[in-house]
């Protein structure tokens, strides 16, 4: 059998987008235990949390998830009540995983976003926002907040070289949208990793648009992240 599960067979009728869902990394930075993607928050896992997210936007057609290669069934039986999936293997680097589902997404569908499993509590108005951002023009479109700390340069030997301009400054998050066809070229044309999907694209020379990202849509990548997660999803009213 192959490794990858479809259970969509073609894209929704509703929307014009194909989200692909980067979730087979290790979790390393949280510690030991299960692949990041499968660990529990509030008592489901963090891919759950993220795909009926996904799910909930109109705009969303079709939601493809790059799996650990050895938990592929795993992930197809896990999503099977939540939203209709593809499942593929994903790869040794996030950037691997990402090209290994975008692989899949249909040509019909002209936009792609790109969202990490670990970003499970970004809201619906994210998605809605990069996606309608790039149907209006864009090429390529990422959610980002402004940097709140002051940012220093050291040296190797932890000596600071200057501090940094941070008004010029962004933190991104994802998702991270574009018009399929510039994602396709810039990943067949990137030579070195990149750690976003927006720098294959900044690499091609193409302008990439920032709009509102979400304290929501925070990374979980340390324990306090998880913790932090956890205590999101007890409020009422929680933050956009
Ligand atoms: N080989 C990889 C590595 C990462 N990812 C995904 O890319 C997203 C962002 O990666 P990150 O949060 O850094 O996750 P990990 O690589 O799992 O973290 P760590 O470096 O702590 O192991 C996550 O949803 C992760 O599952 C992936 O699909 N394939
Ligand atoms: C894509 C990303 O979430 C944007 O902030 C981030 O770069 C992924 O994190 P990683 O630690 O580089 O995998």
């Amino acid at each position: 059998m192959s490794d990858d599960r479809d259970v969509t067979a073609q894209p929704s009728a509703r929307g014009d987008v194909a989200v692909v869902v980067p979730a087979a990394g290790a979790g390393l930075r949280l510690g030991p235990g299960a692949p990041k993607a499968l660990r529990l928050l509030e008592g489901e896992p963090l891919l759950v949390h993220a795909v009926r997210r996904i799910a909930a936007a109109p705009s969303v057609a079709m939601i493809v998830i790059a799996a650990p290669p050895a938990d592929v069934d795993a992930v197809h039986t896990l999503l099977a009540d939540v939203a209709p999936v593809t499942v593929v293997a994903g790869g040794a680097e996030r950037q691997e995983s990402v090209a290994a589902a975008l692989a899949v997404v249909p040509p019909e569908l002209g936009i792609v976003l790109v969202h990490d499993a670990a970003r499970c509590l970004t809201p619906v108005s994210v998605f809605e926002r990069v996606a309608a951002t790039v149907r209006d023009g864009a090429d390529a479109v990422i959610p980002v907040l402004p940097v709140v700390d002051t940012i220093k340069e050291v040296d190797d030997t932890e000596t600071v070289l200057g501090t940094v301009d941070r008004s010029a400054l962004r933190a991104v998050q994802t998702p991270q949208g574009f018009r399929a066809s510039v994602l396709r070229a810039a990943h067949a044309a990137a030579a070195d990793s990149h750690t976003d999907d927006a720098g294959a694209v900044e690499k091609l020379g193409l302008p990439v648009r920032c709009v509102p990202g979400s304290d929501l849509a925070l990374k979980i990548t340390r324990p306090m992240d998880m913790a932090v997660a956890a205590h999101l999803l007890t409020l009422p009213a929680p933050p956009s």
